[in-house]
């Protein structure tokens, strides 16, 4: 028996099993018979109503694109699966059209991302700890809470359509306990659930609750503002905190980037005669607004790519940097290349002045993924390795590389708005394994550096500890690197005012690297330090 068998055999035999029951027992609460099955509260009843609606109008089946939202969801938290991966074949599988697709991604990454909050307003509307729910009915119940609090749909479509999910998925036993616990939820506006769950004056508590992040996360973010300080920093930080954690929750427009060879800027063209945005950030870049970018012929011919901005300028401003490398300055390393973002915009600059990149992966199937990415780069002008970076000395070449990017493994708190689940798989256990790696794969591309070269350290993570904290070790164990401007190096490859300048008074470490905000730039967090090897 499965446990959803499970469940609906328990609620069936004691009408409510580990669903639980609502907590409460307000006005609108729904009463169950014997066999756990609603009963009518109304004169006409006949026992099968659970919302006001006619019997006609009651949706009897889950709708697809809510059904679709429900498997991805379950997928995240029974499979470990990444939602971004598997909600385009959940939506394909179902056949969805353009607006139920919008709608399955709206409701499953707003699920996703709201789950912290969500669950605290589910905690005040059942009678015991969440954990003790089935976890596919507490998925649902999550789905409900969304569309309640969030998508502003109506509370009767919200109510019954969840309702509906629940008996097609997962069977009868527990409709009426998701049916009352949502109807609970229903009853009181977001604002009031906030005042109750998240009270203003609750500090970084609240905030995390609010704005549905872990509680570490938000310490972590409010210590990496205070860690980049910038001229153009809000002066009130909780103001700035505030609008970062938005930030993460906020849908991210589609970055497309034209990369520099034949036919790129030809479809960056017809994507903005599509209706895309030319890129104020970032050269021969646009912002998909809406719709269906993945219609462009230049993403199927390699040409046309989805990039985040903050990740194109950091590859540019490292191909663009003054090395004093010699010949070396034809050999680039792209030491941590999975996917391949970088190492496909990076190559087809290095193809622009006939130098070549060394795509370096550790993942097998990551690695394939990168010779995808650099599908539309000339072959002439990439290699990729399969193996772990802090062995890249096996396979140098003789006088190093000229420009080498660690854009290292992290916890990717920078880019917490395109991978909703992300945000509740992370642990603080995490950073002590990933900076140990940082610090390894630094120093094997340190060993690789050809003289005058230069070594771009990046992350998609503003984490103090991966940022900062990391570069400060790098210059304390490798005193002969001279590191760079990085806020000048990236300036110069933007088309508009970055104000990444640190106040007076940044010690000089901290203030020559260069930190991006999704809500000062609308880009990832991406961070980048530059440190030039000494000639001979
Ligand atoms: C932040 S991602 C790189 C993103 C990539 N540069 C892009 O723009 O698409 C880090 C990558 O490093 C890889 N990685 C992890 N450990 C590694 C190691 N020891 N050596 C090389 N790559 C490693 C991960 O598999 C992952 O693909």
């Amino acid at each position: 028996m499965s446990a959803q068998d499970g469940t609906a055999g328990r609620d069936r035999r004691r009408g409510g099993g580990r669903s639980g029951g609502a907590r409460g027992g307000g006005p609108h609460e729904d009463r169950r018979d014997a066999a756990g099955r609603q009963r009518h509260r109304g004169r006409s009843g006949a026992g099968r109503h659970r919302t006001a609606q006619a019997p006609s109008q009651r949706t009897r089946q889950a709708d697809p694109a809510r059904l679709t939202a429900y498997r991805v969801v379950r997928a995240v938290h029974a499979e470990d699966a990444y939602a971004n991966l598997v909600l385009p074949r959940r939506i394909r599988e179902a056949r969805l059209d353009r607006r139920d697709a919008g709608f399955a991604t709206e409701l499953a990454y707003g699920t996703l991302r709201g789950l912290g909050l969500y669950d605290a307003v589910l905690a005040r509307c059942v009678d015991r700890p969440l954990d003790a729910i089935d976890a596919p009915v507490l998925d649902a119940l999550r789905l409900g809470a969304h569309q309640l609090l969030h998508m502003r749909v109506p509370a009767h479509a919200a109510l019954d359509a969840t309702v509906a999910l629940v008996r097609a998925e997962i069977g009868a036993g527990p409709s009426g306990f998701v049916n009352a616990v949502l109807r609970r939820v229903s009853e009181r506006p977001l604002e009031d659930w906030l005042a109750d769950v998240a009270p203003e004056d609750g500090g970084d508590a609240a905030r995390a609750v609010r704005h549905s992040h872990p509680a570490w996360i938000v310490r972590a973010l409010r210590q990496a503002l205070a860690g980049h300080p910038s001229t153009a920093g809000a002066e009130d930080r909780d103001a700035e905190l505030e609008a970062l954690l938005a930030a993460d929750n906020a849908a991210p427009v589609v970055n497309l980037v034209g990369l520099p060879v034949p036919g790129g800027a030809e479809a960056l063209q017809a994507a903005i005669d599509d209706g895309a945005e030319p890129g104020p950030l970032a050269p021969g870049s646009a912002l998909h607004h809406g719709g269906d970018a993945g219609r462009l012929a230049g993403l199927r011919e390699g040409v046309l790519r989805v990039q985040d901005v903050g990740s194109q300028l950091t590859a540019r401003a490292l191909a663009a940097v003054e090395t004093r490398a010699g010949d070396a300055d034809g050999r680039w390393l792209d030491l941590c290349a999975g996917p391949g973002g970088k190492a496909a915009l990076l190559a087809a600059l290095a193809a622009e002045r006939g130098a070549t990149v060394l795509a370096n992966e550790v993942a097998p199937h990551r690695a394939e993924l990168v010779r995808s990415a650099l599908a539309g780069v000339p072959e002439t002008a990439w290699q990729v390795r399969t193996g772990d970076g802090r062995t890249i000395a096996d396979d140098a070449p003789a006088g190093g590389f000229g420009r080498i990017l660690v854009d290292a493994p992290c916890t990717g708190l920078g880019a917490l708005r395109r991978r909703p689940e992300s945000r509740w798989r992370r642990t603080p256990a995490d950073l002590a394994e990933l900076t140990g790696l940082q610090a390894e794969l630094l120093d094997a591309a340190v060993g690789v550096l050809a003289p005058g070269g230069v070594l771009a350290y990046v992350t998609c993570s503003p984490h103090v500890a991966e940022t900062i904290v990391q570069v400060q070790d790098l210059a304390r164990r490798h005193p002969e690197l001279e590191q760079l401007d990085a806020a000048a190096a990236l300036q110069d490859v933007a088309l508009a005012d970055l104000g990444l300048t640190a106040p007076e008074g940044t010690d000089p470490v901290t203030a020559y690297t260069a930190q991006l905000w999704p809500h000062r730039h609308g880009t990832d967090a991406m961070f980048l330090a530059l440190f030039r090897a000494p000639i001979d």
